[in-house]
C-alpha cells in the first residue's frame, strides 16, 4: 500500500494494488466469523429527517430527553453537554446560525428525503473541515481521517449534481475547489448508519472506505456501535472463516437485488463494472424467465426451490454451520432460474409479511420456508437478513401456537418456534448486538424464556 500510515491502523489486512479498484484488502491471517477486523469512528454523520428531534445528533442515541441547541432555534438535539461541547468545537458552530434558513429554503425542501440528509451530511464534513485540515490536498499528516479522507477514490460525481449546502457562518472562504473535492469523495464513500437493519442516518468512515472494496458475495459486512456521549462506531466484522490471502470485502447495496439493478446501481453510485464471481455467473446466465402465475407452476417452483436447498427436508439445526449455500447457488439447476426474476423476491416477501400480520399463520410459514430457501442461496453465509428472518418466522410459528389458528399441530409449531429460535441465535451472534438497545437478540432470548416456560 501506498501509505503505510494507514496500513499501521489496520491489522491483519494488507492492501495489494488491484486492476480495477487501485488497492484491494487482503487478509495477511485466517479471521474467523464475528472477528472485528476493523474499528472506527464516523468522520461526520447526519441523522435522518425521521430521526431529526428523537436522537441526539452528536452520538445518533435515542433518549426521551433532549437538549436543544438555542442558537439554531431547535434544529439540533442532544443527549447532554458531552456531546453538545464536542459537536459544537468539531463543526456546529460553523453552521449554528445559517441552518435554520437553510432547512427552510426552498432548494432544501424540494430534495427527497435521503438526499436531504446528504446536503446535510456534505454540509457537516465541509464545516468540520479547518485550514489546517485543507493542508492535506497539498500533502499534510497522513493518518488523519481527513487526510485519509482526501485520499479516497473520486466517485463518478458531476458538480451539477451536488445537493445545496448550509451557508458556513463565519468561514465562508472555504474554496469551491475545496467544496468540489468533498462532493466528489462523497456519494461513493458514504454508509447508511443503521440500528437492526432500520436507517437512521448517514456517515462517513474514511479508514474503512480506503480499506474495503465491494462483492455482491461479501466476506465482511459493517456494524454500528452508538454509545451515549460519543461519535458512532462502525465495525467491519467477518461473516464467516477468511482465509489468508483472501480479499476482504463488503456489500455496497443489497445482496438480493437482481444482477441488473446492482449494475446500475454500482454504475452511477460508484462508477464501475462488479466483476465478483456471482456477477461474473450471472451475466452468464442470459435471459431469465419470469415465474408463471399459474398456481400449480408457481407452488411446483417453490417446492423445487426448497427441494434443491433443503434436499433432506427442512432441519433448521442441521442447516445451521452450513457454508454450502453459495456453492450451491453455482449449481442451482436451470428449472430454478424464475427465482433470480426480480418480482419474485418482492412478491414472496410481502405474501410473507402480509400473511403474518393477517393471521394467515400457515401461509406464512409455508411462504417465510421458501423465503429462507431464497436467503440461503443468496446472502452470504450469516448475513443478518437471514437472522431476521429466522427471527420472524420463530415469532409466526409461536403465534401460531398461541393463537391456535393452525392446522399443524401444536408440539410440531413449539418445535419449529425453538429450531428457528437457534438458527436465529447463531446468524445474529455472528454480528452480535448493533445499534440501540434491545433488538432481535434479545428479541430471541425473550422468546426463548416463554418457550421454556412452557415446558
Ligand atoms: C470505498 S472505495 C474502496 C477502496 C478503493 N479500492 C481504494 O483503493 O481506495 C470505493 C471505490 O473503489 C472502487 N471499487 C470498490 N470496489 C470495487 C470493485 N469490486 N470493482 C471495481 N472497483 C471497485 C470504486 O472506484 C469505488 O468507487
Amino acid at each position: 500500500m501506498e501509505d503505510p500510515e494507514v496500513l499501521s491502523l489496520t491489522r491483519g489486512i494488507r492492501l495489494e494494488p488491484d486492476v480495477y479498484s487501485r488497492n484491494k484488502a487482503v487478509a495477511s491471517c485466517s479471521f474467523s466469523p464475528g472477528t472485528v477486523l476493523l474499528s472506527v469512528p464516523a468522520w461526520c454523520m447526519a441523522l435522518v429527517p425521521s430521526e431529526k428531534g428523537h436522537r441526539c445528533d452528536g452520538c445518533a442515541v435515542r433518549v426521551g430527553e433532549l437538549l436543544n441547541c438555542s442558537g439554531c432555534r431547535g434544529n439540533y438535539w442532544y443527549c447532554g453537554t458531552k456531546c453538545q461541547r464536542s459537536d459544537w468545537k468539531a463543526r456546529h458552530k460553523h453552521i449554528c446560525r445559517s441552518y435554520p434558513g437553510f432547512v427552510q429554503s426552498d432548494a432544501y425542501q424540494r430534495l427527497p428525503p435521503d438526499v436531504q440528509v446528504d446536503a446535510t451530511l456534505l454540509s457537516h464534513s465541509v464545516a468540520r473541515l479547518d485550514t489546517n485540515e485543507i493542508s492535506p490536498l497539498e500533502g499534510g499528516r497522513s493518518s488523519s481521517p481527513t487526510s485519509v479522507f482526501f485520499s479516497l477514490l473520486p466517485g463518478p460525481v458531476s458538480m451539477s449534481a451536488a445537493p445545496p449546502i448550509c451557508p458556513l457562518n463565519s468561514r465562508n472562504l472555504i474554496p469551491a475547489k475545496l467544496v468540489h473535492e468533498v462532493y466528489s469523495r462523497f456519494g461513493n464513500n458514504n454508509f447508511v448508519i443503521h440500528s437492526h437493519l432500520n436507517p437512521i442516518g448517514h456517515g462517513v468512515f474514511p479508514l474503512a472506505s480506503r480499506v474495503f472494496n465491494h462483492s455482491c458475495s461479501p466476506n465482511a459486512a459493517p456494524k454500528y456501535h452508538l454509545v451515549p456521549g460519543e461519535v458512532p462506531r462502525m465495525d467491519i466484522t467477518a461473516l464467516r472463516e477468511i482465509r489468508e490471502g483472501e480479499e476482504i470485502a463488503i456489500c455496497y447495496l443489497d445482496p438480493a437485488l437482481p444482477f441488473q439493478s446492482r449494475q446500475e446501481h454500482l454504475q452511477a453510485i460508484y462508477g464501475f463494472t462488479c466483476r465478483c464471481t456471482r456477477c461474473s455467473f450471472e451475466s452468464q446466465l442470459g435471459h431469465i424467465p419470469s415465474p408463471s402465475h399459474d398456481p400449480h407452476e408457481s407452488q411446483q417452483l417453490t417446492r423445487a426451490l426448497r427441494a434443491y436447498v433443503f434436499p433432506s427436508g427442512f432441519h433448521p439445526g442441521q442447516a445451521i454451520g452450513r457454508s454450502d449455500y453459495s456453492d450451491a447457488y453455482y449449481r442451482m439447476p436451470e428449472n430454478l432460474y424464475p427465482v433470480l426474476y426480480q418480482s419474485f423476491l418482492p412478491e414472496l416477501s410481502e405474501t410473507f409479511s402480509r400473511a403474518s400480520h393477517e393471521g394467515s399463520y400457515d401461509v406464512a410459514l409455508d411462504a417465510g420456508l421458501t423465503l429462507l430457501a431464497f436467503y440461503l442461496l443468496i446472502y452470504p453465509p450469516n448475513y443478518p437478513q437471514i437472522g431476521l428472518h429466522t427471527l420472524e418466522m420463530a415469532k409466526t410459528a409461536w403465534n401460531a401456537f398461541i393463537s391456535g389458528d393452525s392446522v399443524i399441530p401444536e408440539a410440531q409449531l413449539s418445535q419449529m418456534t425453538q429450531w428457528y429460535l437457534t438458527y436465529a441465535r447463531a446468524v445474529l451472534d455472528v454480528l452480535g448486538p448493533e445499534g440501540d438497545e434491545g433488538g432481535p437478540l434479545e428479541e430471541v432470548e425473550t422468546l426463548s424464556r416463554l418457550l421454556r416456560e412452557l415446558q
